[in-house]
């Protein structure tokens, strides 16, 4: 069977729950899959790293706390995260990128994913900073490179929003995205909504792991300015900086506006949207929206996010679910694997069958 060598780079929420899927189910999806998943390094910038090319033990690390976790004195483990070192020269198959996002140059992951495409290693990641603010110049490293990388978690966790763009609504014209994109900011509104203060809020939003590592990014919009440069330059075909997205937050809500709303029949909502313009061009913007009680976007709540597709042929379809959650984004992070094995199965499938051509026909 197949096997996928994996390095984790940043062992952070989602992270160890892509290693607790492989721990806990990996025998049951490899039978599905038809692949098996083995970790072969991590790193860390608390913890250090670890090697391990036998394949590292995971159940003893995942019975240590996160904080807890320092793998000097391990065998194969330093205390110092090793990054290139690890990246470039221990041999993955496939790099597992869920570092930080910063919103601002998008490193260090901007470099941890260069360096796995340019050694040849396929990358997962659910970090939107390269995606972003890098996502033109790293898909072309990889094609450069003979290799992959995906990001579906990337924009909504694990719902796949970008894979049903690019799969399913092939042959339609997508003229505007709109939607609810930060499963925080989203699960905060409720919960002030429901009489809970806005501080509290954000904490129980980090505690459930919904939370960027500083969540100004989630409550100022800078989360949902990257995902709306990634849907606009993926699905609408646009290149889109930041400073080409209007961005407003929703810090300036106050608990009073929320209550006034509700009596209007309104709901508050951090709103995303990229529309293509009649010269071709892309307006983009993220903004605090007071909806209807019956707008389609109204009713999404807590940390469920939902995107809207503006067709031609199909009038809107919405694709909606969880927008955050660390499972949630470890399965985004699974369902690349399964793509990359599809996407170079059917390479080794086509390459094969070109020697057998080649082998019958001279
Ligand atoms: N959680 C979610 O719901 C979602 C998260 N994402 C994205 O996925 C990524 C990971 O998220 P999550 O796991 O929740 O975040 P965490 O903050 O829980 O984990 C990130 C981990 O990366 C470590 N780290 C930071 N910098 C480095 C570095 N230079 N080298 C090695 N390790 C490093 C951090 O260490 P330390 O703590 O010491 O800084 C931390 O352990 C982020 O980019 C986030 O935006 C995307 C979709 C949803
Ligand atoms: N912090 C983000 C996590 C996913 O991107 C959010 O709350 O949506």
């Amino acid at each position: 069977m197949r096997r996928y060598d994996l390095a984790l780079i940043g062992f952070g929420g989602v992270n160890r729950a892509l290693a607790e899927l492989i721990a806990e189910r990996g025998d049951e999806l490899a039978d599905e899959l038809g692949f098996a998943l083995r970790v072969v390094a991590i790193t860390d910038l608390r913890a250090g790293s670890l090697v391990d090319v036998e394949g590292i033990d995971l159940a003893p690390l995942l019975a240590t706390g996160p904080g807890e976790l320092a793998f000097a004195g391990m065998e194969g483990g330093n205390a110092d995260p090793r990054n290139e070192w690890v990246i470039r020269e221990v041999p993955a198959d496939i790099v597992a990128e869920a570092t930080f996002t910063n919103p601002a140059d998008g490193e260090p992951a901007v470099s941890h994913v260069r360096w796995a495409l340019e050694a040849g290693k396929h990358v997962c990641t659910t970090n939107k900073g390269p995606v972003a603010l890098r996502g033109r110049e790293l898909k072309e490293l990889a094609v450069r490179h003979g290799v992959s990388i995906e990001f579906e978690g990337a924009v909504l966790s694990g719902t796949p929003v970008l894979r049903t763009a690019e799969r399913l609504l092939s042959g339609l014209r997508i003229t505007g995205v709109e939607g609810i994109m930060n499963g925080t900011s989203n699960f905060i509104l409720g919960r002030v909504e429901d009489g809970a203060d806005f501080e509290a809020a954000v904490k129980e939003a980090q505690d459930l792991g919904y939370a960027e590592a500083d969540p100004t990014a989630d409550v100022e919009g800078h989360d949902v300015q990257l995902k709306v440069m990634i849907l606009a330059n993926e699905v609408l075909g646009a290149d889109l900086r930041p400073e080409d997205v209007f961005r407003e937050g929703i810090s300036g809500i106050t608990a009073e506006d929320i209550k006034d709303a509700v009596d209007k029949g309104l709901r508050w909502k951090l709103v995303g949207s990229a529309t293509r313009r009649s010269d071709g061009g892309v307006d983009a913007r993220v903004a605090p929206m007071a909806l209807p009680a019956d707008h389609p976007l109204a009713g999404i709540a807590g940390p469920l996010n939902a995107v809207a597709f503006r067709t031609d042929l199909l009038g809107t379809v919405t694709v909606s679910g969880p927008g955050a959650g660390r499972i949630e984004t470890a399965y985004a992070l699974l369902s690349d694997i399964i793509a990359i094995h599809q996407r170079h199965a059917n390479d080794a499938a086509a390459s094969s069958g070109h020697v057998v051509e080649e082998a019958l026909h001279g």
